[in-house]
Order: structure tokens, then sequence, then C-alpha cells
């Protein structure tokens, strides 16, 4: 039996002024914007972590927080994840919420410059195949060293490849070298999804992807996190946006407005809108 159940109208309601509007790109200001309605959505334990460790996937989650998030993906167009949780997690990426046809499923998205994922062996791929999900959208950089086709083909199945021009920024890796990495600006990555016609995106994780929207208010329209009464401890990873200073002095990074929570079994969900600046 799946575990995923439905909502009572009392949760449904709840996240109801947090969900996309029913037509976003009748919304004159987006349409002018040009930007999909975006929602971050993650899972959080009492010490701010999102996983044990890096690469290691973590349930946080109870039963009925994972429910809402089924749900919460059945009214997004898309769901995005970077390759730091593609890989490690293998992720369906589809919505098991009951009802959920293959019409209403949401377009997963992979952030992947380099092309490090392995879609041939996903799950992904395996559900669109047994048609439970789409097809993966990989957005890879252009400038990516191994330059990419728009389609391939794996196990029979047409995946689709989405270029899009990267800027290249020396990263520093952890023995203090420095390297050229592919880096995507975040409003050129969320045109280039609305340009391929898609009006809400539900953005999950991991940490990298979520801290950073977590600083740029202006692209993000709705936070739902989930909280779970657990800590993970030391070592895990974190969603933590980068510093903010103003005059010279530390700030808080972010803040939400427009707050609010509903227990769904042992967790809490907290909903909210990012504060502008
Ligand atoms: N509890 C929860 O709700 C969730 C937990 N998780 C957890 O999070 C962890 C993964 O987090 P993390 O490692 O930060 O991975 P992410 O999924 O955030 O992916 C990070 C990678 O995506 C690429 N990327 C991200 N942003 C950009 C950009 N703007 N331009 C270009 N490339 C970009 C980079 O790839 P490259 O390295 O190739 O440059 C980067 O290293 C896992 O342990 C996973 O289990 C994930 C989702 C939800
Ligand atoms: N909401 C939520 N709670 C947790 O405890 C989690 N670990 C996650 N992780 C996210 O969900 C993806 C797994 O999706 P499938 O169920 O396999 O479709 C995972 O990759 C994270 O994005 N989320």
């Amino acid at each position: 039996m799946s575990e995923i159940s439905e909502l009572t109208s009392a949760d449904k309601e709840f996240l109801q002024q947090y969900l996309p509007p029913p037509r976003p790109e009748d919304t004159l200001k987006e349409r002018r914007r040009g930007l999909p309605f975006v929602t971050l959505t993650y899972a959080s334990s009492l010490d701010g972590m999102i996983s044990l460790a890096p690469g290691l996937r973590t349930n946080l989650s109870g039963p009925e927080t994972k429910s809402m998030t089924h749900y919460l993906r059945l009214h997004h167009e898309a769901i995005l994840v970077g390759v730091g949780t593609a890989i490690p997690d293998d992720p369906g990426l589809n919505s098991r919420y009951p009802g959920a046809t293959l019409e209403k499923q949401p377009q997963p998205v992979i952030i992947d410059p380099n092309r490090r994922w392995n879609v041939g062996d996903s799950k992904v791929l395996k559900l669109a195949q047994q048609e439970q999900g789409h097809t993966p959208w990989i957005i890879t950089a252009k400038t990516a060293r191994i330059s990419p086709p728009t389609t391939e083909e794996v196990n029979g199945q047409n995946f689709e490849l989405r270029p899009l021009i990267g800027r290249t920024r020396v990263a520093a890796s952890g023995d203090g070298e420095t390297m050229p990495v592919e880096w995507l600006d975040w409003v050129d990555i969320l045109k280039h999804i609305k340009r391929m016609g898609i009006n809400s995106v539900m953005i999950e994780g991991g940490a990298t992807i979520i801290s950073t929207l977590l600083s740029l208010p202006h692209l993000v329209h709705s936070v739902i996190v989930t909280v779970a009464p657990t800590w993970l401890g030391e070592g895990g990873v974190a969603v933590s946006p980068a510093q903010k200073r103003e005059e010279g002095e530390r700030v808080n990074a972010a803040r939400l407005e427009e707050t609010a929570w509903r227990q769904f079994g042992a967790d809490a969900v907290l909903c909210g809108r990012l504060l502008q600046e």
C-alpha cells in the first residue's frame, strides 16, 4: 500500500494561499518578468540540517508531510533539484498523490551544468518508462566540456538536455586548490524554464540550491518547510544562506513574513514568503 495518502480539507486549506495561482501566467507582473512561480520546499531537522552527511539520503518527513510533498508536486508544473541531490538520492521526482495521472505529473528538471548525473540508471527515467512521470530535462551549461546534443536516448527512452549559456567562475576545492566551474545565473535558469512553457516550479533542493535562492527573495514566491522533531548532529548538510551585511554590519541573511504553521503528524510545516530587500 502507498504511504502517500489524501490530505484533509483543513490541510489543503492551510496550504492554499502558498500554492501557485491556477494560471500564474495571467499575472501581468510575472508575464512581464518572464519568470515562473517559484516555491522552495524542503525538510529540515531542528539543527537546520537536510541530510546526515553530504551524499547521504536522509528521511526527515513523516508519512503526513511526505503526503504533503506529493500534493505540492501535483500543484506545480515542474520539480527541480540539483545534481548534488540527483546523484546520491536517485529521487523519483514524480507525484504519487492519489489520482495523479501522467498528464498532471510535474516535469522533472535537474541542474547539472557538467553532466555528472547518469540518467540511464535513474529512477526518474524508470518511472517515465512506466508512464508514472515525465522524462527529465537536464539543464547543462553550454560551455560544459561534454558538449551535448538536445536529446539523448537511453534504454530506448529520449530525455532532453536543455543547454543554457553558463559562466565560468573560480571555486576553491577542499584542499585549497582553485578550479574553474560552470555557474548559471538563477534569472537565466528560471527564464529558460519559463520559455519552455513552465509556469510554476517547486524547488526541492539540495542545500546549495536552496541556500542560494534564500538570498534571491525577488525570485521566490513561497517557502514551505517541513520541520521534523529531530537533530541530525554535527557533520550534517545545512541550509544556510550566505552572510549579509548592511553598512558593514552583519544582519540576518533572510526572513519569512506572512507565516503560517500547522502540525502534520509529528512534523510542523512552516509556510511563508521571503521578506523582499
Ligand atoms: N531534506 C530535504 O528536503 C532534502 C535534502 N537534500 C539533500 O541535500 C544534499 C545535496 O545538497 P547539495 O550537495 O548542496 O546539492 P544540490 O542538489 O544543491 O546540487 C548542487 C550542485 O548543482 C549544481 N548547481 C547548483 N546551482 C547551480 C548554479 N546556479 N549554476 C550551476 N550549477 C549549479 C552544481 O553542480 P556541479 O557540482 O556539477 O558544479 C552544484 O554542485 C543531499 O544530501 C540530499 O539528500 C536534497 C533535497 C531535499
Ligand atoms: N520533503 C522531503 N522530506 C525528506 O525527508 C526528504 N529526504 C526529501 N528529499 C527530497 O525528496 C526527493 C526524493 O523524492 P522521491 O520520493 O524519490 O520522489 C529527494 O531527492 C529530495 O529532493 N524531501
